[in-house]
């Protein structure tokens, strides 16, 4: 039987971790490094799947915790699963809402079972468990599902950081078992918080699981960028080399060329869709907030250099102006534009990573892109 998730090694870097891939699914085949656009509600926000498809999305993110809660994986299910419910054909990763009910539900309760909490939407009590994230998954027939996994708070003692890692570990089994479908595969997802030691023991116990792919978790919870990149360094060389490797909730432009470079697969961040909606869009030079008053009479776009929709047809003094007329088309285009600099911009890495010229690259980047005190 084949495997419903298979990594193909394209290129390796001669000289950094970084590579190129393409990773094949039951809904198509798409190239690595890649960035996934953020859909939490089965939408990605002011996105059309059209839009999506034609700006290059291949691999879009979902989220067990919220469809669990609303509208319900049952409803999904009956409506032939997300896919046809959200009117997307090509790739789904749900993410298992462990990291969502730590961050977002309320008066949450940990035990080996699973996690008791209370929904944001409606107070009302709630449990998430392996095996019933696991099922949800299964229903809602994402192409890659994640193990329900507790996401190590930054900053943890070494003693609690151990013991919810080795937790994780039991959890990712228990869903490896729970786990229902050939045509979905399913990821574990590497802990061990800031503790090298414990990074090496959750890689080491869950590549002896086998899973078609993992996760990094744990990072991109308010710790230093240069923290990140080192339990990077220290997890990446510990993962199979053909399986496809996932940076969850990563990033901006700077963190997928450094994570790139240290050997990471695949990104997702709500960032790029988040900061449109308030006007900010993202450019080589780093942020530009369009609707700022500085560019009330510029009648450039965001960026020249840009082939998106609103780069090609709109100025900045008038996607300035549907912001402050709050106008809902001026959100849709700084959210084309920021998803198409990501999605274009790792397309860009990809190529120089073929040709032989990632550092180049990553020099020229670090070139405009504003260095950060951390
Ligand atoms: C919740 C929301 C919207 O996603 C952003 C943003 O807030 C926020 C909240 O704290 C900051 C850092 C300021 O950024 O972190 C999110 C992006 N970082 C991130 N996403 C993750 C998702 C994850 N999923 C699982 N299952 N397990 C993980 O370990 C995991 C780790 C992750 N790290
Ligand atoms: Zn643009």
């Amino acid at each position: 039987m084949t495997d419903a998730i298979r990594y193909e090694l394209v290129k390796q870097c001669a000289h950094t971790g970084a590579r190129a891939g393409i990773l094949h699914t039951p809904h198509g085949s798409f190239n690595t490094p890649m960035f996934m656009p953020v859909g939490t509600q089965a939408t990605v926000k002011a996105m059309s799947p059209r839009e999506l498809t034609e700006m290059g999305a291949g691999i879009i993110l979902s989220n067990t915790y919220h469809l669990f809660l609303r509208p319900g994986h049952e409803l999904v299910a009956e409506a032939g699963g997300l896919h046809k419910f959200m009117g997307w054909d090509r790739g789904i990763l749900t993410d298992s809402g462990g990291f969502q009910v730590f961050s977002l539900g309320d008066l949450r309760k940990i035990s080996e079972e699973g996690v008791a909490f209370r929904s944001h939407i409606d107070g009302s009590r709630q449990f998430l468990s392996p095996e019933i994230a696991t099922q949800v998954q299964n229903a809602l027939g994402s192409d890659i599902l994640m193990a329900f996994d507790e996401c190590v708070p930054y900053p943890a003692e070494y003693d609690y950081a151990k013991r919810s890692t080795e937790r994780t570990t039991r959890w990712a089994e228990r869903c490896l078992k729970a786990h229902s479908r050939a045509d979905q595969g399913l990821f574990g997802i590497v802990q061990g918080g800031m503790y090298k030691d414990l990074r090496a023991q959750s890689a080491a116990e869950l590549t002896s699981l086998d899973f078609p792919g993992y996760g990094i978790g744990g990072l991109s919870v308010g710790e230093p960028k240069h923290l990140m990149y080192e339990m990077l360094e220290h997890t990446t060389p510990r993962l199979p080399t053909n399986k496809p490797r996932y940076l969850m909730g990563v990033g901006t432009a700077d963190c997928l060329v450094e994570g790139v470079m240290r050997g990471v697969d695949m990104f997702d961040c709500v960032f790029p869709t988040r900061v449109a909606r308030n006007g900010t869009t993202m450019t080589k030079n780093g942020r530009l907030v369009v609707k700022n008053a500085e560019f009330a009479r510029d009648l450039r776009p965001i960026d020249p250099d840009c082939g998106c929709y609103a780069c090609q047809n709109f100025s900045r003094a008038y996607i300035r102006h549907l912001f402050k007329a709050d106008e809902i088309f001026g959100l849709r285009l700084t959210t084309i534009h920021n998803l198409y600099h990501l999605l274009d911009f790792m397309r860009r890495m990809r190529q120089a990573i073929i040709e032989d010229r990632f550092l180049a690259f990553r020099e020229e980047f670090w070139e405009y892109y504003p260095k950060e005190e951390n």
